[in-house]
């Protein structure tokens, strides 16, 4: 029989090798930097095992306290969008081993690609994935903003007397005109969809999409931005974020929309102009607006565009589904394992 000291040093020395080889072998996995992923949505969180197959996880935070244990073990950052943190000169030349930045997301505007790709470093994103879900997004906010969901639900919730008030009456959504803004992948899913609520469908986009396409969706190419926004009782903007975009509907276009109309902004908050919104809004230029993304995000809750009754505010959460979001995070794996191993990746983003 072994003494009690001979079995507790034992054990002592058994436990400390298992630390060592469980530590060796987490060390062996190559390590991402997750920036925002864990952010308090806790996002990060939810998907973990998915990514800890491949990858030891350095959360943004715990890189910033110990950057000298880190950066020259970091191959990949993960970025969520544009909520991320900067991918900068500093972030950049701090990590030596660094071989690519994995967005998920399609729009990479926060991104400067030239600038990452300069350190030999490439850029990724997850397109495709994220049409279906961002095109829900926009269905769902321009039937809120008609139906006035959110004012029936906190009627329901805060109401101070049982009547229903007349500015309660919403707007029909079936046989109305929809203007979309940019027909992408994500611009046609949203005539698909339309086209169930018997809309009439307009479009405007820098290349027309072929005949056929346009009558698979039922949807009428305008040659130019003024015509839609002069025809459209919803116009939903769909866009990329570009220096062509930067501001394309500001107080010039909302002169142009019908009184009865309403904006739904998808694509990125500074494609609209706050200022000119908010203006138009006031002087009751436009119905209503719904938007999944403002400039900044989240919006200060003192901003102006949350004081109005017929302002939706959502904080862009257009791929926010389980699905949705599990999927993009498997590609972003699938990206990072690429360009780590020297393989082809499967979205590679040039500048
Ligand atoms: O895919 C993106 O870039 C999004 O922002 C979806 O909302």
């Amino acid at each position: 029989m072994l003494s009690r000291q001979t079995h507790d040093s034992r054990l002592v020395q058994a436990t400390s090798r298992l630390r060592s080889t469980v530590a060796q072998v987490v060390m062996e996995k190559p390590c991402i930097l997750a920036t925002t992923l864990g952010a308090p949505g806790g996002i990060y969180k939810c998907f973990e095992p998915c990514i800890e197959k491949h990858f030891t996880i350095i959360p943004y935070e715990r890189f910033v306290q110990r950057k000298e244990d880190f950066a020259d073990k970091i191959q990949a950052v993960f970025v969520w969008g544009p909520k991320a943190i900067n991918v900068d000169q500093n972030l950049l030349e701090s990590l030596p081993k660094l071989k690519a930045v994995v967005n998920g997301g399609v729009g990479v505007d926060h991104l400067d690609i030239p600038l990452i790709n300069s350190f030999g470093v490439k850029v990724t994103n997850t397109p495709g994935i994220v049409d279906n879900a961002t095109a829900d997004i926009g269905m769902s906010l321009m039937l809120a903003s008609a139906r006035k969901i959110v004012e029936g639900h906190n009627f329901s919730k805060f109401r101070e007397s049982d009547y229903f008030p007349e500015s309660s009456l919403g707007t029909d959504v079936s046989g109305s005109t929809l203007g979309i803004i940019g027909m992408g992948r994500i611009g046609y899913k949203i005539a698909k969809r339309a086209q169930g609520f018997e809309m009439k469908i307009l479009y405007y986009n820098r290349n027309r999409r072929p005949e056929s396409e346009e009558r698979a969706v039922g949807a009428t190419y305008c040659a130019s931005l003024k015509e839609l926004l002069q025809r459209s009782d919803f116009v939903m903007v769909v866009v990329n974020l570009s220096p062509e975009t930067h501001k394309l509907i500001g107080a010039k276009e909302f002169a142009m929309m019908k009184p009865n109309s309403t904006l739904i902004n998808i694509s990125r908050g500074l494609v609209v102009d706050q200022d000119a919104l908010v203006d138009a809004l006031q002087k009751k230029m436009i119905r209503a607006a719904a938007l999944d993304v403002t400039y900044p995000e989240p919006l200060p809750r003192d901003h102006p565009l949350l004081s109005f009754p017929n302002v939706i505010v959502l904080p862009h959460v257009g791929t926010h589904t389980v699905e949705t979001s599990q999927i993009m995070v498997e590609r972003m794996v699938t990206n990072a394992l690429a360009a780590i191993t020297g393989g082809q990746l499967p979205d590679e983003i040039k500048a």
